[in-house]
């Protein structure tokens, strides 16, 4: 049995979940939370980790990768290579330009820390940018890049609600607004699977906080 180790509330943690369950792969979850994670399974301490019959992996699209070619029951990659790599590239896209910059926000708008007005700028000019060229990448016909549900919305159902409310709280506006990312994202949220992750990802968050707060 795989056992997916972390915590709801993160984003990094809900990709893996969320291909799970979509792909409908028995797993068990371990909570474990930063600080407590097993460092010869992640060894700069992130989760998630999966820990495997043949040993642990960390990094959560290498993870996705295994599952993918594990278990190729419910594929979400599509099966002509090219169009599998446009899926590929939106991932990427998506953590490397979008989510990994906003991430610089999140200490401010999600975390009771401060961050200064020159990252704030920097950060806000970066987004700009970036999101100027994910939406000549995203055309969100139906899923965000094709007909198909595949890795690109695994990573953009728990990474974009991120993104948003991280500039909204920050900047007092959404940089994703101009893209019809709140329609795709309330399509998606109707999945089982997603609405699963979301659950969980609320109750876990308020876990989260009120630890925070103990301390
Ligand atoms: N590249 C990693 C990123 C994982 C990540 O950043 N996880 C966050 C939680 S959302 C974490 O563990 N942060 C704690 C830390 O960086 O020390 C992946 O794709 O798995």
């Amino acid at each position: 049995m795989l056992t997916l180790c972390g915590f709801s509330a993160s984003n990094y943690y809900n990709k893996v979940k969320l291909a799970l369950l979509e792909k409908g792969v028995p797993f068990q979850e371990e909570l474990v939370w930063v600080g407590q994670t097993d460092l010869s399974a992640s060894p700069l301490g992130k989760v998630p980790y999966l820990k495997t019959d043949e040993g642990p992996l960390c990094e959560s699209t290498v993870i996705l990768e295994y599952l993918e070619a594990k278990y190729p029951q419910h594929p979400l990659l599509p099966a002509d290579p090219f169009a599998a790599a446009k899926a590929r590239e939106l991932l990427r896209f998506i953590e490397l330009h979008l989510e990994l910059v906003a991430r610089n926000l999140y200490p401010e708008a999600f975390f009771g820390g401060k961050i200064s007005d020159a990252a704030k700028e920097k950060t806000a000019q970066q987004l700009e940018k970036n999101v100027a060229a994910f939406a000549k990448l995203a055309s969100f016909p139906s899923f965000i890049g094709g007909a198909e549900f595949t890795l690109a919305d695994v990573g953009a159902a728990v990474h974009l609600p991120l993104v948003s409310g991280a500039s909204k709280i920050i900047y007092g506006k959404d940089v994703l607004a101009d893209l019809p990312v709140r329609d795709y994202l309330k399509r998606i949220g109707e999945r089982p699977a997603v609405q699963r992750v979301n659950a969980d990802r609320k109750t876990n968050t308020e876990l989260m906080l009120a630890r925070a707060k103990a301390k």
